[in-house]
Formats: structure tokens, sequence, C-alpha cells
């Protein structure tokens, strides 16, 4: 089958065909009469066998023409071997015979060829068909190579893919490469300058090393010194601690020796006129503890001439007219140390009233105006806080009261004057003195205080009399507490500064008092009296360390001479006590 379909497919078979056909043993009608004109196709047909063989699709043509399908040329060729026969005369059977084994012949040698060029034909389309099998093979293997080729081309567009990817990435390396390589240029010459920089700084820390070896030699050697001057130091506000207790103690006994009890007289200028035409007192120039006072008295008789009288006195000191509030308080300031010290410490302002025992307990409210009061307390909160840096912490504790009609009164009192308590005096068990509902404020400046003094002169009860505008009719009693704690040395001080502006004393003839007013005087010349009483007998127990301060007035001496002369002589009598040795409140 395969070799007919292969060989029908041949333009040479077709024409095989042509002849197979033409030697059948039984040829058709037509072939019959074919033999008339087989002489033209002898002709024809190895023209067209050679040409089959070199030249196949010519051949192929030519046989078409030969075949079968055709029918028109072999008719007209039939026509030429009818016209051959024709030659021969029926009868000539011989020649026919001739003619027919000359055809045998030629068809035999012509089958030969056929048969030869068939087999030539068949070896062909055999090695064709080998051909063609190598080349089918070839073909497949040649698709599965372009199957592979496709498949590795495919492969290499994957590959193409990633190489350009590869490229782009190669391109940003590159330029990161540049970058890089600018960057590490830019590196190296930071490197370099850092490597001198380096070098210097190296250089520089041998330096400050050694330096530093030094610095902690010397700040050994210097810890050392610290170590032994913190020793010094602490020797030293040792000694410092001691010093101040010696301080105390010898400030205290120079206080005894002057006089537990000093007095100290204070002439008031005259408020108008000379100062000098003062004659009733005379200050010896050289002498500031004596004053005389002098009167001249008619006879009485008129046989004798005028007699002269005088009284003299000493005193701890006497202040006269021209002295100033800072002259008195330098004498005060020795006794606000000594309260400072731990030791109880009181000052009275006596005299008739308008002998200035106010302006110089209180004073004015320039700076150097101010009196006893004020200055006190400055110098207090001034020592305290010197004697805070040996360790010393003070606590102040302020009261102001007066003494009106004998009646106990508040100064520090805020509340409403419908509601103010009633006062008592007590006494604890510790023997210390204490008022009852009194306010006793505590202070941390000098300003409070003053403060408080200033409340203190709103309450104070003023009153007016013909002797003193402005007379104070009672007793003010200011008494600062002081108690010191000094820790790192456990010790303890407590005292009390009081400071007294008396009312004034007068005599009822003379201030022609009435009234409530003469009431009021009576009140204060009683406690007055008192007062000298309670000196005297404190000065014959012998227990108790206050100073008093006592003043006169000298400006209305012409009409009140007895006046000045009965101070002068309760001042004597309270010079001439002597209170026993003060001692220290410490614990
Ligand atoms: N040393 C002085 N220098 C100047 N003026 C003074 C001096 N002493 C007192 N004065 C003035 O004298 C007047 C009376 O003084 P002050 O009020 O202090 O007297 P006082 O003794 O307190 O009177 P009283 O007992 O009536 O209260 C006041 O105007 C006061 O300013």
């Amino acid at each position: 089958m395969n070799k007919e379909n292969t060989a029908s497919r041949l333009p040479v078979i077709s024409m095989k065909r042509a002849l197979t056909s033409s030697t059948d043993s039984e040829p058709p009608p037509a072939q019959k009469k074919i033999r008339k004109v087989e002489p033209e196709i002898q002709k024809v047909k190895p023209a067209a066998s050679v040409a089959g063989i070199t030249k196949r699709p010519e051949a192929a043509k030519r046989v078409g023409k030969c075949s079968p399908s055709t029918n028109q040329k072999p008719v007209a060729a039939v026509a030429k071997v009818g016209m051959g026969a024709s030659r021969r005369p029926g009868w000539d059977l011989k020649g026919k015979v001739s003619d027919m084994e000359v055809k045998v012949q030629t068809y035999q040698s012509r089958m030969k060829s056929v048969n030869q060029e068939n087999a030539g034909l068949k070896d062909s389309v055999a090695k064709a068909q080998h051909r063609e099998t190598e080349l089918q093979k070839e073909n497949r293997q040649l698709k599965q190579e372009l199957s592979k080729c496709e498949e590795e081309l495919a492969a290499l567009s994957t590959v193409r893919e990633q190489l350009e990817q590869v490229s782009q990435q190669r391109s940003v390396l590159e330029k990161d490469l540049n970058a890089v390589t600018e960057e590490r240029k830019v590196l190296l010459g930071l490197r370099d300058s850092l490597e001198l920089e380096l070098r210097s700084v190296q250089t520089q820390l041998s330096i400050q090393t050694s330096a530093l070896d030094r610095c902690q030699e010397n700040l050994h050697e210097t810890q050392e010194t610290v170590k032994r001057l913190e020793e010094t130091v602490a020797q030293q506000s040792n000694d410092i601690h001691c010093g101040e207790m010696e301080r105390r103690r010898l400030h205290n006994i120079i206080q005894e020796l002057k006089g537990n009890i000093r007095v100290f007289c204070r002439v008031r200028p005259l408020l108008t006129g000379n100062q000098s035409d003062i004659p009733h007192i005379q200050l010896p120039a050289h002498d500031d503890k004596a004053l005389i006072l002098a009167k001249t008295e008619e006879s009485h008789t008129g046989r004798s001439g005028d007699t002269h009288k005088s009284y003299n006195f000493s005193f701890d000191r006497v202040f006269g007219p021209c002295s100033s509030q800072k002259d008195v308080f330098e004498e005060i300031s020795l006794l606000v140390q000594s309260a400072l010290d731990g030791y109880n410490v009181c000052c009275f302002a006596y005299g008739q009233t308008g002998s200035g025992k106010t302006f110089t307990m209180e004073g004015g409210e320039m700076d150097e105006m101010h009196g006893v009061i004020p200055r006190a307390v400055q110098q207090i909160f001034k020592a305290a806080k010197i004697l805070k840096e040996q360790g010393w912490e003070y606590t102040f504790t302020a009261s102001f009261v007066e003494i009106y009609n004998e009646t106990l009164r508040d100064l520090l009192y805020k509340g409403k004057p419908s509601k103010r308590p009633e006062h008592e005096i007590r006494k604890n068990p510790n023997s210390e003195i204490s008022v009852s509902n009194l306010t006793y404020q505590k202070v941390v400046s000098e300003d409070e205080v003053c403060n408080l003094i200033l409340l203190a002169n709103q309450n104070r009860s003023t009153a007016r009399t013909n002797m003193n505008d402005h007379s104070s009719r009672s007793h003010s009693v200011f008494q600062l507490d002081i108690e010191g704690e000094n820790l790192d040395r456990d010790t303890k001080c407590k005292s009390s500064l009081c400071l007294v502006d008396l009312a004034g004393s007068e005599r009822v003839q003379k201030s022609q008092s009435q009234g409530d007013r003469f009431k009021e005087m009576t009140a204060i010349n009683s406690s007055l009296t008192n007062l000298g009483i309670v000196i005297s007998a404190l000065a014959n127990k012998c227990c108790i360390s206050d100073l008093f301060l006592i003043y006169f007035r000298k400006t209305l001496f012409h009409i009140s001479f007895s006046e000045s002369l009965n101070s002068l002589r309760f001042a004597s009598k309270v010079n001439d006590c002597v209170i026993g040795t003060a001692s220290a409140n410490r614990k």
C-alpha cells in the first residue's frame, strides 16, 4: 500500500500506470486502437521517460498527456498507426507478424528499460523514503531541537529579562559604586584629616593625662589638706563655741561688775528755747556719771540772802540733752547681748510725764530716731543670724501688754474691743510668769516685730492731759522671749528681754488732774511706788537680775523741780540696790 501510495504521488508513477495499463494481457478496446499509433508513442515515451528521470515535473506533464484520462491524442495516434498498417496488405501476415515482433521487441526493450527505470525509481523511492524517514527523523530531531531551542529561547527570554534587570542593577550598582567611590575618596580625605586630628588629640591626651596625674596627685594632697583643714575647722568651731560660751560668761561678769542694776539718767532737751538756758541742771564736763540739781531759795525772813541748794547725784551714766538715741542704745546694747546669751534683762523707763520715756523706748520713724525697742530687736535678729553659723537656732516670741488703771490689756489683740478677754498674771511650777489669754506671737524677722509695735501703739491708751498732749496713761511692757538651741553642742538657752515704758509720774497738785485722769494718775503713782518697794525687796532678797533705766524731766523743771528731785531720788535708791549674781537660763 505504502509503495503504491508513495509511487502514486510521484509524477513518474503516473507514467508507470500508463505503461502498466498498456502491458495488460487483455488491453481494453481502446488499446487495440492505440497499437496503431505505437510508433508515435515510441518516439515520445523514451523522451518522456528520460525527461521523467531527469525532469520529473515535465515528464509528468507529458505522461499526463498520454494517460488514459486524456483521450484526444491517442485517437490521433491510432489514426497514424492505421495509416502505417494500411501499408501492408491484409494478407501480409508475415509482415504484420514481423511488425508485431518488432513491436514486441521494442516493447520488451522498452519494458526492460522501464523496468530498469522502475527499479531505479524504486531505488530512488526507497532512497527517497529512506531519505524521507531520515528527513522525518531529522525533522523530529529538528523539531525537538526547535522545541528545545524554543524552550531555551523562552528560558533565555527570562534570562534576558534577568539580564536586563541585572544590567539595570548593574548600572545602579555602578552609579552606587561611583558614588561610593567618591564617598570613599571623601572619607579617605576625612580619615586622613581625622588621623591627623587623632594624632594631635592623642598628643593632647597624653599631655592631659600627665596633667591629670599631676592633678590627681594635687587632689590627693588637697584632700589631705582639706581633711586637715576640716579637722582644724572642727577644732576651731569647737574653739569658737568654747570662745562664745567664754565670751558670754565674761560678758556677764562684766555686766555684773558694772552692776546688775544699772541706772542711766537722760536729760531731755528743751522742746523750745535756748538749750543752754537750763540753770537747774549742771552736768560736770569731765564726769558723764554726775548730775547736780541746783535751786536758789529766797530767804523767808528777808534778812539773809538767797539760799542756794544743790543736790548731787551719781549714776552709771548721765546722758545730756544733746545725746542721741544711738548714744543711749550703746549702753543698752550690752544688756541686749546678755538677753541673747540667756540672761533675763529688764529695762524700765521711769520719769515724770513728758520727760521723754516713750521717745527713748520707741523713738521716731526715721532710722536715727529709732528708740531702744526697735534697736534692740534689730540687734537681736542680727546677732541670731551670726550665731546661726555657729549652730545656734533661735526662736522668738513677742508679747505686748499694758497696765492701765491696774488692769492688764493685750496690746497685740486684734479682735473686737467688746470681746477683749480678761488677763491674769500666773506663775507656773517652774516659777515662770505668764499672762493668761495674752497674745504670744512667734516672730522671725525684725519687720514682723516692728509691725507688732505699730499694732500695740494703736491699741495703747492715750489720753490728753494738761501736762502732755499725748501722755501715755499706762505702763507698757514689751517682752521678747528668746529660746536658743545649739543641736551640735546639745546646748540650750532661754531668756526674756523686757522693755518697759512706765506711765509718767506726777503730783496730783501739779497736774491738776480730775475725774478719770485723777484716777489714772493715782493708779500710776501707786504702781510706781510699788515698783520702788519691789526693787528694794528684790535687792534685799538678792535673787534676780533686772536692770532699770530711770529718767527725769528737765524741761518743766521750774514748775516741777520737786518731781525731778523725786525721780532722781527714786533712781538713786534703785541705783543703790545691789542684786545677787545673775545666772543664765541654760540647759
Ligand atoms: N531726747 C529728746 N529729744 C527730742 N525730743 C524729745 C526727747 N525726749 C522727748 N522728746 C519729746 O518730748 C515729748 C514728750 O516725750 P514723751 O512722750 O516720750 O514723754 P513721756 O515721758 O513718754 O510722757 P508720758 O509719761 O506722759 O507718756 C515728745 O514730743 C518727744 O518727742
